[in-house]
């Protein structure tokens, strides 16, 4: 049984009621209702690998939920053809659900007054998990996630970054081998993040699972996907390797020096773009093709204390695919 997904020519086009403001307005949507259609996904294709960890990337709005809503059965299409894992998603069959789960990190699925652990026992119910591989599955879980000192709280009194690890827990007792996070970090804080993508990772290597990822944190994306498909509205203007997007987009690296004495601004100009300078410091941006060469006439030139040649942030990498879509 396979477990990856194909998508041909998806769409979901929600009828939206509009009303104009003040009584008049509610008066007249009352006797004549107009809408408008907003192409939340509009015509996407993508095919992702069993075992494939994608990043899917997008501003607010682009379409993300909406699209991870149909590829789990939440929502039905209103157009095109998905496959996850041998199944049609909005046919909802039980088979299906016990394969895959959705996580969202601004929805809980925990009940607030009792502690996770009975929240577990209710899922090991629904998705009929005997108890040898509940407890099996638990063990694991509790150990990759650190559960034990959580599991009798009540889920009101856990922080949110104990919560979301408990709401990991529970979406993934069933060993679903197909996994939509979307948000997964939100809010949590920079170890609970860390935590958080070892264990997606780890559990992505043990099991095979396929994972479909959205995160605002690049720091996510850069850590778990080799590939990322980024949406915007509606549409995919790039579909494919991480390092190749920021060769398209941003075909520059950035030297980050330290003087060991003051240098003439001016001078640094012959080098590339220069970004930043303020004694010690200064940020050079270089065509990628340049780099080396750049970076030898400057150690050689220049008083180098310290030299480092870095990527761009990947926000703005991401910044500059959604500018060239809106250009485009
Ligand atoms: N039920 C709905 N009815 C009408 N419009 C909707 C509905 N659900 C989503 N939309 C609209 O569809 C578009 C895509 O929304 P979606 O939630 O998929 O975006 P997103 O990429 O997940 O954004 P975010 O990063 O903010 O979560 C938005 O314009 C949203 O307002």
């Amino acid at each position: 049984m396979t477990n990856g997904i194909v998508v041909e020519h998806l769409s979901k086009h929600f009828k939206v009621h509009e009303r104009e403001a003040g009584l008049r307005g509610a008066l007249h949507s009352l006797l004549k209702r107009s809408f408008h259609t907003v192409r939340a996904v509009d015509d996407i294709s993508f095919t992702i690998e069993p075992g494939e960890i994608v990043g899917f990337l997008g501003p607010n709005g682009a379409g993300k939920t909406t699209t991870m809503k149909m590829l789990s059965g939440l929502l039905h299409p209103s157009g095109g053809r998905v496959n996850v894992g041998g199944f049609v998603p909005f046919q909802q069959k039980e088979a299906f659900k016990k394969r895959i789960t959705l996580v969202m990190g601004q929805k809980s699925q925990l009940i607030w007054d009792i502690p996770a652990s009975e929240t577990f026992l209710i899922n090991q119910a629904i998705y009929e998990i005997p108890d040898a591989q509940f407890r099996e599955t638990m063990g694991e879980l509790t150990q990759l996630l650190e559960l034990e000192p959580l599991l009798k709280k009540p889920v009101r009194n856990l922080s949110l970054g104990e919560r979301m690890k408990c709401e990991l827990a529970a979406s993934l007792l069933h060993r679903p081998d197909i996994i939509f996070l979307d948000e997964p970090t939100i809010g949590l804080d920079v170890n609970m993040q860390e935590t958080v993508r070892r264990f997606i990772k780890e559990y992505n290597e043990r099991f095979n699972a396929t994972i479909l990822l959205t995160s605002h944190y690049m720091a996510d994306v850069t850590a778990l996907c080799k590939r990322v498909i980024i949406i915007n509205h509606g549409h995919i203007p790039f579909d494919g390797d991480l390092n190749q997007l920021v060769n398209t987009h941003a075909p520059f690296k950035v030297a980050k020096l330290v003087f060991a004495r003051p240098v003439d601004r001016h001078d640094l100009d012959k080098y590339g773009e220069v970004l930043q300078y303020e004694y010690p410091q200064a940020s050079i941006q270089i065509p990628r093709a340049a780099v080396s060469e750049q970076a030898s006439r400057m150690l050689a030139e220049l008083p180098v204390q310290d030299f480092t040649i870095e990527d761009p942030p990947m926000e703005d990498v991401i910044g500059m695919a959604f500018a060239a879509e809106e250009g485009a």
